[in-house]
């Protein structure tokens, strides 16, 4: 397992090892101790997995104050662009995002640290999984429109499906006032 720094401060990509054969495969998908070896000590709380068809756009998420959560993300199976904005209030990159493809051949994952929105465009019918590091919490949701002009994301998915949720968040410069500069 390969736990790969990414232009963004505390945002990782992580490579395991799959081992084929004649069966099929077999990978780990979370080893704590390299996790502490990279500096990420995270308690994750609670497993989460979602099924999405092509051409969804789930995002962007994210849970604030003390329900702010840490973020595993994979796909079992099927293709999505993952993708995580920096909301952080004193970050160099307030603003910045970071999109990686998670591939269900590589099992590759993002790991999205508090002070983030994450979403995903589903590129291949998608089984998506991740761990979470605080409980959900409803009340705490907010989130970014994911076609936000300043973000100006390219999601490579051509009109894409949204929950009517998704359909009405802020945009980057509204979250910005409204909470005071960021997360
Ligand atoms: C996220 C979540 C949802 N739910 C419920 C609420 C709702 O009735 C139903 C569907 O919820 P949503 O529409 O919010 O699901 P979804 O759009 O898949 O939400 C997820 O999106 C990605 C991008 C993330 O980053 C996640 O943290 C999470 O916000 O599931 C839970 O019970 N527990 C949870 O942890």
């Amino acid at each position: 397992m390969e736990i790969k720094e990414t232009p963004i401060k505390d945002v990782y990509e992580i490579y395991p090892r799959i081992f084929k054969d004649g069966r099929g495969y077999f990978l780990e998908t979370y080893r704590e101790d390299l996790f502490k070896k990279a500096g990420l000590n995270t308690h994750w709380v609670q497993d989460n997995q979602s099924y999405s068809v092509a051409g969804i756009i789930r995002g962007l998420h994210f849970q604030g104050g003390e329900h702010s959560q840490v973020k595993l993300v994979r796909v079992v199976s099927g293709k999505v662009l993952d993708v995580c904005v920096d909301l952080r209030k004193d970050s160099s990159t307030f603003g910045k995002y970071h999109a990686v493809v998670l591939d269900g051949e590589k099992q590759n994952m993002l790991y999205v640290p508090k002070g983030f929105a994450h979403g995903f465009a589903v590129w291949e019918d998608a089984v998506f999984s991740y761990k979470c590091s605080a409980l959900y919490h409803k009340e705490s949701e907010g989130g970014i429109i994911w076609n936000d002009m300043e973000l100006n994301i390219d999601w490579g998915v051509a009109d894409p499906i949204l929950s009517e949720k998704d359909k009405s968040w802020p945009n980057l410069e509204t979250f910005r006032t409204e909470s005071g500069k960021g997360l």
